[in-house]
This record gives C-alpha cells, sequence and structure tokens, in this order.
C-alpha cells in the first residue's frame, strides 16, 4: 500500500469544533492524508461569538516543528490563523529554513482574519502580515480578505483581486474564493496562477500566468462552520497527493459543494434551529458537485451544438489501435475493429495529405470508423470519419467548421478539470490517459492511473443516453487491460501493444476478447 502523504496544519483551535484545525483534521483524514497539527491559538468561541483569541507560545511552536520535522516532514504546509507578529516572524523564519531542506514544499496560506460570527481573529497589519505573504506558494483568501489584502474595496472583481495579489506579494497560484459574494445564484472561485511554480506542473510548456474560473450554484446553508478553513486544506491535500493545480482545484470545490449539500441535510434535520460545523466528508465522486469550467474555450463555443455521435446502438467502442502508417491501416482493417486512429507525426505536407487522403479511401470498404489525429483541416477535406485533437490543438482548432462539416470529434484529456471542460463541449468521445507509464510519448507528470481513470468516469452524467463515451490509452497491454476495463470505460486504445506485438493479429483478437 502506498504510504499516506503528510501535511501540516498551523492554525488555530476552535473550541467549537467546526473550524481551524478540527476542520483541517477531518478534512485531511476524508481525503486520505496524515495530518500533523500546530497549534497557533487556543480560541474561545461559539456558535454566535468569539471570546478570545489565545496565543501559544513560539517555543512550544518551534519544539512541535522539530519533533515532527524529524520523523514526520510534509509536503505540503498549510498555514491558517496566525494570531500574532512573533509568530509571523518565526513562520517566516522555519518555512525559508525548511524549505532549504525540502525544496520541493509548498506553502497554503488561508488568511483566517474575521471571524464568522463576528470579531477579529488577529489585529496584523498588512506591513506586518508581508514578510509571510512573500514566501507562501499559495494563498485562498474570501472576497473580503482579498480586498483586504490589496486594499481594494468593494467593486473590484475576483478576477482583479487576485492578479493584484499576485502582483504584490509574489504568490504562485491565488484562488479568490466567491463564497461570500453577492450573487446569489451562482459562487464562482478564481485561481490565477503562474504555471510551471509548483512541482507537479513542471512538465508544463508555457511559463504565462493562467487563470482558471469554476462556477457552481449557490448552496446556503446555516451549517457550514468551518468551510472556508476546509477549502484550503482540501487543495492542500490534493496537491501533496500529486494532483496538478487545477485538478487539486477543481476536487476541492466539489470537496466543498458535497459537504455544504449534507450540512443542508443536517441543517433541515434540526429544523435550521442550530448552527454547525461543515460537513467535511471523503472524496467527491459525484457528478453534480463538481463545477462547471468556465475560460476562454467554454465561453467562445457555449452555443456550439453537440458533435455528430459515434451511432454505437448500444455496442461498445471496444478495442482502438491507433497507429502510424498505411501498412499497418492495411493490416488492421481487415479484422472488424470498430475504430481506428491514424497517428502520423513529422511527415511533410504532400506526404502528409497523400496519407490522409488514402487512409480515408481504403476505411470506406469497412466499417470501422478512421479518426485522423490532429490534422482536422484535411480529415474535413478528405472527408474522415472523424478527428483525435489534444489540448494543445483545442485552442488553435476551428471546432465551429469541425462541427458543421458532421465528422466527429475526439478530445484527449489529463485529470478533471480538462475532462469536465472537454465534456462541457459534447465531442462524440473523450479520451483520458496516460492511465500507465508508456513508451511511445512522453507523458511524464500526467501519468492517471486506474483511480483517476474511475473518478473521471464518475463525472459523466447518470443517465447513460447523454454520457459521452470514454476511451482511455497509455501503457494499456493484454496483462492491463481487464482491470482498466473493470473501471467501466468503454474502449481501450493501444499502440505498442498491437505493433510491437510477436503477433499483431492475435494481440487484437487477444484484446477484442476482453470488451
Ligand atoms: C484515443 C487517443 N487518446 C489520446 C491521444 C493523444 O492525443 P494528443 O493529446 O493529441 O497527442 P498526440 O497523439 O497528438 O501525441 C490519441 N492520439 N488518441
Ligand atoms: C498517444 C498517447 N497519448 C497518451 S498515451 C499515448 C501513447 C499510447 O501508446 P502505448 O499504447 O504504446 O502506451
Ligand atoms: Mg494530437
Amino acid at each position: 500500500m502506498k504510504q499516506k502523504p503528510i501535511i501540516w496544519t498551523i492554525s488555530g483551535s476552535d473550541c467549537s469544533g467546526g473550524a481551524g484545525i478540527a476542520a483541517d483534521i477531518k478534512t485531511g483524514h476524508g481525503l486520505g492524508v496524515e495530518v500533523c497539527h500546530l497549534i497557533t491559538a487556543n480560541t474561545v468561541q461559539n456558535s454566535v461569538k468569539l471570546l478570545s483569541v489565545n496565543p501559544v507560545a513560539i517555543d512550544i511552536l518551534q519544539q512541535q516543528f522539530d519533533v515532527l520535522l524529524e520523523d514526520k516532514p510534509p509536503s505540503v504546509i498549510k498555514i491558517g490563523l496566525v494570531a500574532i507578529v512573533e509568530q509571523v516572524i518565526w513562520l517566516t523564519q522555519v518555512i525559508k529554513k525548511i524549505k532549504l531542506t525540502i525544496p520541493e514544499l509548498i506553502v497554503v496560506y488561508d488568511p483566517v482574519g474575521q471571524a464568522s460570527v463576528g470579531g477579529h481573529f488577529h489585529s496584523l497589519s498588512r506591513a506586518e502580515l508581508r514578510p509571510l505573504l512573500n514566501i507562501v506558494d499559495v494563498i485562498t483568501p474570501n472576497l473580503a480578505e482579498a480586498q483586504n489584502l490589496v486594499q481594494l474595496t468593494d467593486g473590484a472583481h475576483q478576477a482583479a483581486l487576485a492578479q493584484a495579489i499576485y502582483q504584490a506579494f509574489n504568490i504562485k497560484a491565488v484562488i479568490v474564493k466567491g463564497g461570500h459574494n453577492d450573487n446569489p445564484q451562482q459562487c464562482l472561485d478564481y485561481c490565477y496562477y503562474q504555471l510551471n511554480q509548483l512541482k507537479q506542473d513542471n512538465q508544463d510548456k508555457t511559463h504565462q500566468p493562467i487563470s482558471y474560473q469554476l462556477s457552481s450554484k449557490r448552496i446556503t446553508s446555516h451549517y457550514s462552520h468551518g468551510g472556508g478553513c476546509s477549502f484550503a486544506t482540501a487543495f492542500a491535500s490534493f496537491l501533496a497527493l500529486g494532483y496538478l493545480v487545477r485538478d487539486a482545484f477543481t476536487l476541492s470545490k466539489a470537496f466543498i459543494n458535497q459537504g455544504l449539500q449534507a450540512s443542508i441535510k443536517q441543517s433541515q434535520a434540526k429544523q435550521h434551529q442550530y448552527y454547525g460545523a461543515f460537513e467535511a466528508l471523503s472524496w467527491p465522486t459525484n457528478a453534480v458537485d463538481f463545477p462547471k469550467v468556465s475560460e476562454e474555450l467554454s465561453r467562445q463555443y457555449q452555443d456550439l451544438p453537440a458533435f455528430n455521435s459515434l451511432n454505437l446502438n448500444g455496442r461498445k467502442l471496444g478495442l482502438y489501435p491507433v497507429i502510424d502508417s498505411i501498412y499497418w491501416l492495411k493490416r488492421l482493417l481487415p479484422l472488424g475493429l470498430e475504430i481506428i486512429q491514424l497517428r502520423v507525426k513529422n511527415l511533410a505536407d504532400d506526404e502528409l495529405e497523400h496519407v490522409i487522403s488514402e487512409a480515408v479511401e481504403l476505411a470506406k470498404d469497412y466499417d470501422t470508423r478512421l479518426f485522423i489525429n490532429d490534422y482536422w483541416q484535411l480529415a474535413i477535406k478528405y472527408g474522415a470519419y472523424g478527428v483525435h485533437i489534444g489540448q494543445e490543438d483545442l485552442a488553435e482548432a476551428d471546432l465551429h467548421s469541425i462541427q458543421q462539416s458532421g465528422i466527429r470529434l475526439g478530445i484527449s484529456t489529463h485529470g478533471c478539470y480538462e475532462f469536465l471542460l472537454a465534456q462541457q463541449l459534447q465531442p462524440s468521445y473523450l479520451a483520458i490517459g496516460a492511465i500507465f507509464p508508456t513508451t511511445t510519448k512522453d507523458m511524464t507528470g500526467q501519468i492517471q492511473g486506474l483511480n483517476n481513470l474511475a473518478q473521471v468516469l464518475s463525472l459523466r452524467p447518470e443517465q447513460q443516453e447523454k454520457q459521452t463515451p470514454v476511451v482511455a490509452i497509455g501503457g494499456i497491454n493484454i496483462e492491463r487491460a481487464p482491470q482498466v476495463l473493470a473501471t467501466g470505460v468503454d474502449s481501450i486504445a493501444v499502440v505498442t501493444a498491437i505493433t510491437k506485438a510477436e503477433n499483431p493479429e492475435l494481440a487484437v483478437a487477444e484484446l477484442t476478447a476482453f470488451l
């Protein structure tokens, strides 16, 4: 069994059990991470008032820090309530030091300021907090906290606030939560992030800051004390579990939505009489809890109709060979497959066009659906059955033209954020990978594993007729095929399991037999 990742939370104790350290432990436990905790202050509070904040002495914090570092070093530290300026100074110094020994450590700061029942947890000024702000990697303020940090008052949008915080303190990822914004229908959370800055993303090619926006129907519950702390700890936990920022953000929002729905049930059961703690449950797996992804692409294509379907008439898509030549196409077409992809790379333009037109012609004599990888204009020009495009091509491709031409569209995804976004575009199928390490393509940092595959399959709508078929790809072979198919995925796409097999026709027969 894989060892649980360890996170540390450095925050206040809420004796009423909802927020602070209590929320952090419940959340981490629910998500499968180990939570070590250093208590910065003992607060005295209940459902209607905050009576006092009692800071813990630096030498106790330092001793805890030292003993924990000896045998439970963290991969992520989440900081919540910092009560006094001495704690800011101490934290700044120990975080700087620990980053020298654990360079990939990520520090998430949830700048707890005001109590929801009224009153302040601390009276630290922006100038006093600055040394700490300058060394944290991620910050997760709500709207009021964000306004405070950059002294922009009412009216500033979350996007403007996030960018201002990013610039003012050089923080790598800024998430401005929308839980307290004034839209009664929608809750929008905004993340502004400099790609490549956190270890998980070191495979990303671009260095531009990027923004992610997630929206959900607002869920209002009186029984949600500690929701903000839980969001930041969920985010820290998902980072510790190895998720990219965009996926950790999406999963955290789903975790909060799931908890708020559960809180509403509690609240109803108590006739809305009590003020209660946020329900920190476990992994979010229910499609309804996941947010809508909103970015340039989804806005651009929001009115685009669904792409033509694969017309499977209840059949499974089955084995999906991905091959790179006419030679392989001629060899596989007679085998009666439902689908094949031609994935050619690095051919000169003339030759490429020739190969694609010949492939489309060849496939016409068979019932096999031929998808062309990457070259959507040529796929349209020669009337291929469909085109498969990846994330990089998605921004460049003209989806209106592909849709109007009637050819089918398959889209590659790598994780829940991209899956949700691509699903909103209603393609003919969705691919997810790489499931396992592969020698065919450099997929470092994008290996999904079977758990992520199962997770994205749960993001499809409940009614089967509304579900887009999903193809799993990457490192799938005869030994691994049964476990992949056990997740309920519709198809497995393979390259080397066929092209490097001793007997490719036999490999096709054996792989098909599993489906
Ligand atoms: C079925 C299927 N899934 C994923 C891919 C990968 O496509 P893409 O991300 O465009 O990468 P390249 O194949 O172009 O390297 C695929 N081809 N087929
Ligand atoms: C093209 C591609 N996209 C994601 S993994 C992959 C390669 C799959 O090849 P193989 O089946 O040999 O692992
Ligand atoms: Mg491609």
